[in-house]
């Protein structure tokens, strides 16, 4: 038989499974090394699958946002490395760091971090912008983030005329704005209300249907329980990976 493979018995080679949003591995992180040393990170290992959405929890202090920041490249991590979408990122230099960040990454914070100076609209056309659209793709890009975000109607006004809720969304709408391959949001919700974080924790769930992967950092059980999974850390490491239905 021409075909060796099929003749020898072995079998093909499977092609690779798709490439991680996140994996994080043995990161460690030292703030002040010389002067007055905080060990953040200990030896942090944490995937998120394509599509998955995982949320990350512990005590106040453990390293959860240290470990968001390394993952998106605004901290260096000492050791270890992150791959985003399969591309490492640790040791590579400010600009294909930050054009790393353009291709994978969207921030949301527990502050908004609006331009409260431009509209509604605007403020996520210059995020598409920023990612590399010409003007009109971005202003379309705008429109469809804010339909989508149920913002529309308010795509003329300022920033400061939303609701708590409805900030946030348009923050969401701005982090969306590259069509990131990974969200990761640092306490999204820890700035609302019981009704404005409810609207968050829904506008996550329909993003998670949708396909979009997902790290959030959160204290509240109820915002945690949306997840998939749910990471534990404390003293800087990983100490839990369960189902969310088992973990709160
Ligand atoms: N820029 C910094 N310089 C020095 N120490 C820092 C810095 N940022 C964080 N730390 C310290 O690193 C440790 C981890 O902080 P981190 O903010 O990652 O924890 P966290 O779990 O996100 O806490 P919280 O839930 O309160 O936000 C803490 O001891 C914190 O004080």
């Amino acid at each position: 038989m021409a075909d060796g493979t099929a003749s020898s018995g072995r079998t093909p080679p499977r092609a690779p499974a798709a490439e991680a949003a996140l994996d994080v591995r043995g990161v460690r992180k030292t703030y002040n090394p010389d002067t007055a040393p905080v060990r953040a990170l200990r030896g942090v290992d944490l995937r998120v699958g394509r599509g998955e959405f995982v949320a990350l929890m512990g005590p106040s202090g453990c390293g959860k946002s240290t470990l968001l920041h390394v993952a998106a490249g605004l901290e260096p991590a000492d050791d270890g490395s992150v791959l985003l979408a399969g591309e490492e990122i640790t040791g590579l230099g400010e600009s294909a760091l930050a054009k790393a960040r353009r291709r994978h990454v969207g921030l949301v914070f527990q502050f908004f971090h609006l331009l409260e100076g431009m509209s509604v609209a605007d403020n996520v056309a210059l995020a598409a912008l920023t990612a590399g659209c010409g003007r009109r793709e971005a202003q379309a890009r705008a429109a469809e983030l804010l339909d989508l975000l149920g913002l529309l109607d308010k795509a003329r006004k300022a920033p400061g005329a939303l609701s708590g809720g409805q900030r946030q969304r348009l923050a969401i709408a701005r982090a969306l704005a590259n069509r990131p391959t990974l969200l990761l949001a640092d306490e999204p919700t820890g700035a609302l209300d019981s009704a404005g974080a409810a609207e968050i924790l829904d506008l996550f769930t329909r993003l998670h249907a949708a396909g979009q992967s997902i790290l959030l950092v959160t204290h509240s059980s109820e915002v945690a329980a949306g997840a998939e999974r749910v990471v534990c850390m404390r003293d800087g490491r990983a100490v839990s990976d369960e189902p969310a239905a088992a973990a709160v």
